[in-house]
């Protein structure tokens, strides 16, 4: 029996490990969950896995939660809170799918503590890959990859020597507007904006995709979790999503993983590893029924958020932290409304041009710069 400590347990992959954990309850146990506001879904989830610690976003959530338990569970709140379900001493792993750079301190905790990692919140080594990866290789604990490019290149890798990598190559479907030229995005929409073709999934990162920022975490992400430089990491546009990354050995041989679109694969990867576990309710795999695939290379003009995270990740240091810090404050203001689609790549691009790295940070120093740059895009915001 697995024991799990669940972040971010009422957003998409949280409710799909949820998913994952009752179809298979001889295999895993939900011990611990924290979730933000959305009371509802996580009463619903506090009554299936019966937690015995529950974090949420503040203590205005806190006690409207405490209101309307029917069993006595722990309620923690805020940062503090996080990090405590993150290293709930009970729990085996900790499945990190909250949202944004604030995963990254429960990251480091959960580290500290040993619990395996299944991790899902990119934010958190594109933000600080640098000092969770230093961390995990000093306590000896597993990072499990649950985004979906970085399990199939994982599972394609099953092992294999670094030394042999050529290549490590992303997918990406190309968003919402793959089809679009530049000059259409200029009045694009919200809710166009969030219409992905081939994934259901939270708000940020389906705008994420739409831009190719996701893309471009991912690279980072890859970056770090394979210790691959980026000259041996592409990205290649395949609108169906169905090779879900590749490998490419120094022999040019390629192992690909392939699958339909569902989160709960890699999810459930990460919590069976190395083992696999049967997968209910999926759609199987039948290449006549899909009939094509199709790629293409990516124009990074037309997705410039790819060639900022290149930049970014190359130039190292805090620049990765800029990146995701002035991506998830333009993307949150793009979603109510505030700016414009286009404004999301100019606002990060405007905190890139402005930043001058330093190298090695620490945590003090990354969580400096984050909030510098978080204040910094809302001042260019309101200015506009
Ligand atoms: N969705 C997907 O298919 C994939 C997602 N990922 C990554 O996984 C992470 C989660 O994505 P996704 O599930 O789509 O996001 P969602 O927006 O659907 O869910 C986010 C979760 O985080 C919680 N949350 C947000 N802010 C806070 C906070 N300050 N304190 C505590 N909890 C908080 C939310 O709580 P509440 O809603 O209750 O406020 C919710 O449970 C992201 O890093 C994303 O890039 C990676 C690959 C695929
Ligand atoms: C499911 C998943 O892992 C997402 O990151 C997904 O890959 C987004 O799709 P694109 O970024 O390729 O549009
Ligand atoms: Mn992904």
């Amino acid at each position: 029996m697995k024991k799990i400590s669940l972040l971010g347990a009422t957003g998409s992959v949280g409710v799909q490990t949820d998913n994952v954990v009752r179809h298979h309850p001889e295999h895993f146990q939900i011990v611990a969950l924290a979730f933000g506001e959305n009371v509802d879904k996580g009463l619903e989830l506090i009554h299936t896995h019966r937690p015995k610690l529950v974090s949420v976003k503040n203590k205005e959530t806190a006690d409207k939660l405490k209101g309307q338990l029917a069993s006595p569970v722990k309620v923690v709140y805020g940062l503090e809170g996080l990090i405590e379900v993150a290293a709930y001493p009970e729990a085996d792993v900790t499945v990190n799918a909250v949202l944004g750079s604030i995963g990254l301190e429960p990251t480091l905790a959960a580290i500290a503590a040993g619990k395996i990692i299944a991790l899902a919140n990119k934010e958190t080594l594109v933000t600080a890959g640098h000092l969770v990866m230093a961390a995990a290789k000093e306590k000896h604990v597993p990072i499990l990859p649950v985004d979906s490019e970085h399990s199939a290149i994982f599972q394609s890798l099953n092992g294999e020597k670094q030394s042999q990598i050529k290549r490590l190559i992303l997918t990406a479907s190309g968003g919402s507007f793959r089809d679009k030229t530049r000059d259409e995005l200029h009045n694009v929409t919200i809710e166009e904006a969030l219409n992905h073709p081939n994934w259901s999934m939270g708000a940020k990162i389906t705008i994420d995709s739409a831009t190719m920022m996701n893309k471009g975490l991912e690279v980072i992400e890859a970056h770090w979790l394979f210790d691959v430089p980026y000259e041996k990491i592409d990205v290649l546009i395949h609108k169906e999503s169905i090779v879900h990354s590749l490998v490419e050995y120094i022999d040019n041989s390629v192992i690909a993983e392939l699958g339909h679109s569902d989160m709960r694969l890699p999810i459930q990867y990460a919590l069976t590893y190395p083992d696999r576990l049967e997968l209910t309710d999926t759609k199987q795999l039948n290449l006549w029924e899909v009939g094509q695939l199709h790629f293409q290379k990516v124009d990074m003009e037309r997705y410039r958020s790819v060639k900022f995270a290149y930049d970014a990740g190359r130039a190292g240091g805090t620049m990765p932290t800029v990146l995701n810090a002035a991506n998830e404050e333009a993307v949150a203001a793009f979603l109510k409304g505030a700016v414009t689609f286009l404004d999301i790549e100019g606002l990060v691009l405007q905190a890139l041009e402005k930043h001058h790295t330093i190298q090695h940070p620490t945590l003090e120093t990354i969580r400096m710069v984050d909030k510098e740059i978080r204040r910094a895009v809302q001042e260019a915001i309101r200015q506009r």
